[in-house]
């Protein structure tokens, strides 16, 4: 920082030229030592230390000038007032700038010293002053050269002294010399230099004058400025000391918030780290735990392992067992299903050869019957000779010759008359049972004397009807074990009556021919002539049907229409028991259907309950004209469920569908009974042959595929198979 001082200082040394006698007194403060040689006096020059020792005790900051508050302070120091103080401040200002300069001080100063200490040397001065203008003029009037030289010199001293001009003129000399040629040469025109040298003084003291008061303006402004800049100065010094104050208070302020924030952070990191100590140990202790846990383990796994090991060892040891339980499983199931369609294709075999003998003892029927025939008719040709030679009594004759009549029955309506004999059969038929034996009917041979259907032929029709095969439940083993047991019985008139039997029932017997087929002389159906004889390729499998149904539905009808392709209308009622073999063709397969033919009358429900055993299927039917017929279904439903369960597939057959004007019964109900029962469901007709061969077919081929399905399931799997359920056609 540029101090002042200098500038103030070193200016008034520029102008010390200028300024005589402050020049001088500057000059001798600078140099007191050659001043004191050359001019001033030894008080003179103690004077002037004082005055600069005094200068310097002011000027403490060292400025190179007196400002007024720097006299001020002197106030302490001296013995003077403050009024008192301003008051030589004042005296020493002499251009009264406000700043008292060195020379200014040191030149007020001598004054007052001189002027205060010692008034005598004043006096002195003026004194010396006289006594040189004294000897001035009373060097004039000499005229000693020496003396006018040094008069002349006086008196122009005078004259400089006079004007003024020392401290105007720089060198006197020249002026000197002008003045004294002009004194010697013109002295007339002395007075006019003299003038001349007044004016120009008075001129260069003016000059001089104003130079001097433009300088002091100069330095006035110049302090005012430096003072300004000295204000300026410390303000700025003010202002930066606040301003770093402030900044540092800022900054204080600044640090401790951090210093609290960094404080707060560090807590909270501590109380965290506390935290996690916490958790470590914690975690620590739950390792541990584990890892006692896992040792645990380990040796219970290890002992699980060595129980898998072993449970896996039993396992493939049972697992081995099992395979050959399978094996033993399969090769007996193969033996049983070799075993099986053995005894089907014997009973097959043992079917058919029965069929064969029937068909024979039909025959053999038929010739007797013929033979019978004729031989009435040689008895009558007696007994005409006898009535012609005696003429007897002839009316009781007639009756006998009308119910024992040779001519051939027609089939007129059977089941009035099987209806009404009702009382005798059963006779017939409770001795049968005694003999635990079951009626078994080819065909009822009901017939009645020269085809009129008259009831009132009371007596011999109803001996007529007690013509009935009888043979056991289950005739098929019996006839395989010989012909020695004589099942059949006969009534003792069944001859005679048997006779009579032809035409609607027997249309396919062939008289004539005598062919003892079977060992035994079991008379059988008459119906029992089957086409199935010719068949020349051998049934694959066997099935069991049984055929039921209230009376007259059509089931007789329906299995004529089936086997032999015709319908014979007034079919009499059957009586106990009949069957059929039909092979059909079911996907390139020969499937033989047993088809067992019951009567639907009442009274031989018991009878045909026991032909349900081992049975395959089962056909209910209904006849579609009679309601009653249809609502008897439930009940067959009933019964037959009773005897073998619910596992037996069933047909439901509503007949006689041609006689559409007199249906009673709805096919819609036909179908929903069907569906309820999950039944084979069709609607056909004996007489058209609608839907016979279709019907029988289906359920045909359902059973096959029904026991095709339990070989696989039992060659397979050996557990038992579902039953399969049938849909209604
Ligand atoms: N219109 C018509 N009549 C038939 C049909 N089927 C049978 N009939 C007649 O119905 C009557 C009874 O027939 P059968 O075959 O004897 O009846 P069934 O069911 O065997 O009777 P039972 O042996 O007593 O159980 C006979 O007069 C038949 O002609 C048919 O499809 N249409
Ligand atoms: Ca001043
Ligand atoms: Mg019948």
């Amino acid at each position: 920082m540029a101090t002042p001082d200098e500038r103030v200082v070193s200016r008034p040394q520029g102008h010390g030229g200028e300024l005589k006698g402050s020049g001088t007194c500057l000059s001798l403060l600078d140099h007191p030592e050659q001043k004191e040689t050359q001019e001033l006096a030894p008080g003179q020059l103690a004077m002037l230390r004082k005055a600069q020792e005094f200068f310097q005790t002011c000027d403490t900051e060292g400025k190179g000038f007196i400002a007024r508050r720097d006299m001020q302070r002197l106030h302490k120091e001296l013995p003077l007032s403050l009024e008192e103080l301003e008051d030589v401040f004042d005296a020493l200002d002499a251009d009264g700038n406000g700043f008292l300069t060195p020379e200014e001080f040191t030149t007020g100063f001598s004054h007052f010293f001189f002027s205060q200490n010692n008034p005598s040397q004043e006096e002195a001065g003026e004194q010396v002053a006289r006594l040189q203008e004294e000897k001035v003029y009373q060097s004039r009037g000499n005229a000693d050269p020496r003396d006018i030289d040094q008069d002349e010199e006086g008196q122009f001293q005078m004259l400089m002294d006079k004007l003024g001009a020392q401290n105007v003129l720089e060198d006197e000399g020249d002026v000197k010399q002008l003045w004294l040629q002009l004194k010697k040469d013109e002295p007339h025109l002395l007075s006019n230099f003299e003038d001349f040298l007044t004016r120009i003084v008075s001129q260069l003291q003016e000059a001089h004058k104003e130079k001097n008061e433009l300088e002091c303006a100069l330095k006035k402004k110049i302090a005012a400025y430096d003072e300004e800049i000295q204000h300026l100065y410390e303000e700025m010094e003010q202002q930066i000391k606040s301003e770093r104050e402030q900044f540092l208070l800022k900054d204080t302020e600044r640090f401790q918030a951090r210093s609290q924030e960094l404080e707060k952070k560090l807590f909270a990191k501590e109380q965290e780290l506390e935290r996690l100590n916490q958790k470590q140990k914690r975690l620590e202790g739950q390792c541990t735990a584990l890892h006692n846990d896992k040792h645990e383990t380990k040796a219970e796994n290890t002992k699980l392992k060595l129980t898998n090991q072993e449970l896996a060892q039993e396992l493939e040891r049972t697992a081995r067992e099992l395979q050959d339980a399978q094996q033993q499983l399969e090769i007996l199931q193969q033996e049983a299903c070799k075993l099986q369609q053995e005894k089907e294709m014997e009973v097959y075999r043992v079917t058919e050869s029965l069929q064969r003998e029937k068909s024979g003892l039909l025959k053999q029927l038929d010739f007797l019957r013929e033979r019978n025939k004729h031989l009435r008719d040689e008895r009558d040709i007696s007994f005409q000779k006898e009535k012609a030679a005696k003429a007897n009594t002839v009316a009781p004759k007639v009756n006998w010759k009308q119910r024992s009549g040779s001519v051939i029955g027609k089939y007129v309506d059977g089941r009035e008359i099987l209806r009404s004999q009702s009382e005798e059969e059963e006779d017939v038929f409770g001795l049968q049972r005694r003999k635990s034996s079951l009626s078994l009917s080819g065909y009822s041979l009901t017939e009645e004397e020269s085809g009129t259907g008259e009831t009132a032929a009371g007596g011999p029709t109803r001996r007529a009807l007690r013509r009935i095969i009888s043979i056991e439940e289950d005739p098929l083993p019996q006839l395989l074990g010989g012909g020695s047991e004589q099942p059949l019985s006969k009534c003792p008139e069944e001859e005679e009556d048997s006779e009579q039997a032809e035409e609607g029932q027997i249309q396919q017997a062939t008289p004539l021919e005598l062919t003892p087929t079977t060992p035994r002389g079991q008379p059988v159906g008459k119906e029992a002539l089957y086409k199935e004889e010719s068949s020349p390729s051998t049934p694959d499998r066997l099935f069991k049907i049984v055929f039921v149904g209230n009376s007259a539905v059509g089931k007789t009808s329906f299995l004529r229409r089936f086997c032999e392709e015709r319908f014979s209308p007034g079919m009499a009622a059957t009586v106990g028991i009949d069957y059929h073999v039909k092979t059909v063709n079911v996907d390139d397969s020969q499937v033989a259907l047993q088809l067992w033919d019951t009567a639907g009358q009442e009274r031989y429900r018991c009878i045909t309950q026991q032909f349900f055993r081992k049975v395959d299927g089962v056909i209910i039917m209904y006849d579609l004209t009679v309601k009653q017929s249809f609502l008897s279904v439930r009940q067959w439903l009933s019964s037959v469920e009773e005897a073998v369960g619910d596992h037996v597939p069933i047909l439901l057959l509503g007949n006689k569908l041609d006689n559409e004007k007199e249906r009673e019964v709805p096919r819609g109900l036909g179908e929903q009974l069907a569906k309820e029962n999950n039944l084979i469901f069709y609607e056909c007709s004996a007489y058209s042959g609608h839907n016979t061969k279709e019907s029988l077919l289906h359920l045909a081929r359902f059973l096959k595929e029904h026991e095709d399905t339990l070989r696989k399931d039992t060659i397979q799997v050996g557990r038992p198979a579902k039953k399969k359920s049938c849909c209604s056609g």
